[in-house]
C-alpha cells in the first residue's frame, strides 16, 4: 500500500535531489552511497576478494544523516547492482533492492528515488525519440512520396476510417497487414509461412518484409499521396520507412478501449476467414500494440504530427472528427502535393 502510493506520488513529481556514489572502503569494500537530500543512507553494495574479506571482517553497513531503518544489505559482499564502464553504479541495476526494500525503506527517501528513476527513464526516452528523428529526418529516396499514417489498437476502425478519408481526400489507401495477407496467400512465397506464423501468434512481422511490401506497392501505384492503414506498429520500423522510404506528414491515432475493440473483433471473426481474429490472438495482439506502439505515438508527438481521435462511438460520429482534422491539414489545397 504504502509502496504503490510513493510509486504513484513518484512518478508525477520529478525531483533532482538524488546523487549516487560509490565509496571505496579501506577494507576492500565499496559503499553505495544514495544522497536524497537532506540526508545520506548508504549501504555496503560490493567487495573486492581480498585477504582482509573474512568472518571476521565482516563487510560493514554504514549507516549515517536522520534515516536509521534497516536496509537489508542483501549485497552480502557480492555485486548488489552493474557498474557502468567508470565504475559508478547504474541506479537501475539496484532498483530490484531498492524495490524489496520498499517497506522497510524511509518513505521520504523511497520517494526521491522514484521520481529520480522516473527523470532519468523520460531523459533517456526523449533523446532517443531526439535520435531517431534527427536520422529519418536525412535525405530519403523518395523524397516526392508523401504519406500519412493511420495507427490504433487491433479492431480501433482504422481501415474503417481509412476507406472513408482516401474516398473523399484522394490518397491511395495501403493497409500494411492487406499486403501481409496478400503475400502470405502468393504462390511460391518465400515469406508466406513465417507471415502465417506471426499473424497467427499475434506478432509483429519483421519490419524489412512489411516496409519492403509497403515501399513495392508506392513505386506500383505511381500517385504520390498514400494513406498507410496500421502502419508503423515498430519504432525501428517507422525510423527506417521515413529514412529510406518517405516521412509522414500527418499521423492519426485512433484510441479505443480493449474491450470494444475485443467484442468488434469477435464479431468480424464471425466472417473475416482471418487466422487473428478469435479471443487468444487478438489478446496477443492488444499486448503487442501496447508494448510496440506507445513509443510510436511519442515519436509523432515530438514531431507535432500526431492527431489523437476517440472512436469509441459509431463510425460515421467518428469520421465528422476524422473529417474536420483532413480538412484542416489538407483542405483548400494546403499542403497537397
Ligand atoms: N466506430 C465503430 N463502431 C463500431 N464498429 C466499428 C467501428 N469502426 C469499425 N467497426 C467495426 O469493427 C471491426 C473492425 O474494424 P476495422 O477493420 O476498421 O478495424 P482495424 O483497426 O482496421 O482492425 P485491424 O487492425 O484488426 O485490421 C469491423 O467489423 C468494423 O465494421
Ligand atoms: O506493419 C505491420 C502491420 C501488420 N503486421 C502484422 O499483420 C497483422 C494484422 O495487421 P492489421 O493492421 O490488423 O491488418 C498484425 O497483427 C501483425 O501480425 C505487421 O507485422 N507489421
Amino acid at each position: 500500500m504504502l509502496r504503490s502510493t510513493f510509486s504513484r506520488i513518484g512518478l508525477v513529481t520529478k525531483c533532482p535531489l538524488i546523487r549516487l556514489s560509490l565509496i571505496s572502503n579501506a577494507n576492500g569494500s565499496r559503499t553505495l552511497a544514495i544522497r536524497a537530500q537532506p540526508r545520506t543512507f548508504t549501504t555496503t553494495v560490493y567487495r573486492r576478494r581480498t585477504a582482509n574479506m573474512n568472518k571476521q571482517n565482516p563487510p560493514q553497513v554504514k549507516r549515517s544523516g536522520a534515516f536509521d531503518k534497516r536496509w537489508d544489505n542483501s549485497a552480502n559482499g557480492k555485486v548488489a547492482g552493474r557498474l557502468n564502464e567508470r565504475g559508478k553504479p547504474e541506479l537501475e541495476s539496484f532498483l530490484p533492492q531498492i524495490h524489496n526494500a520498499a517497506d522497510s525503506l524511509d518513505p521520504l527517501l523511497y520517494l526521491i528515488l522514484i521520481a529520480y528513476l522516473y527523470r532519468e527513464f523520460t531523459k533517456k526516452t526523449k533523446r532517443t525519440i531526439r535520435e531517431s528523428i534527427a536520422q529519418a529526418s536525412s535525405t530519403n529516396k523518395f523524397s516526392s512520396f508523401h504519406d500519412n499514417g493511420i495507427i490504433g489498437g487491433p479492431g480501433s476502425g482504422k481501415g474503417t476510417q481509412c476507406r472513408n478519408i482516401s474516398k473523399e481526400f484522394g490518397f491511395t489507401h495501403l493497409s500494411a497487414g492487406d499486403l501481409l495477407r496478400a503475400e502470405k496467400k502468393r504462390p511460391g512465397s518465400k515469406y508466406g509461412e513465417l507471415i502465417n506464423t506471426r499473424m497467427k501468434e499475434g506478432k509483429i512481422v519483421p519490419m524489412e518484409i512489411t516496409n519492403a511490401l509497403l515501399e513495392q506497392a508506392m513505386l506500383d501505384d505511381g500517385g504520390k499521396r498514400f494513406l498507410i492503414d496500421g502502419f508503423p506498429v515498430q519504432m525501428g520500423q517507422a525510423v527506417k520507412f521515413e529514412k529510406e522510404v518517405a516521412p509522414a506528414q500527418l499521423v492519426l491515432y485512433l484510441e479505443c478501449p480493449e474491450n470494444v475493440m475485443l467484442k468488434r473483433l469477435l464479431k468480424r471473426g464471425e466472417t473475416s476467414g482471418r487466422v487473428d481474429d478469435n479471443a487468444e490472438t487478438i489478446r496477443r495482439r492488444f499486448k503487442t500494440f501496447v508494448e510496440n506502439s506507445y513509443p510510436i505515438v511519442d515519436y509523432y508527438k515530438e514531431q507535432g504530427k500526431i492527431r489523437s481521435i476517440s472512436c469509441v462511438n459509431p463510425p460515421d460520429v467518428v469520421y465528422q472528427e476524422v473529417k474536420e482534422i483532413m480538412n484542416k491539414e489538407f483542405g483548400k489545397n494546403k499542403n497537397v502535393i
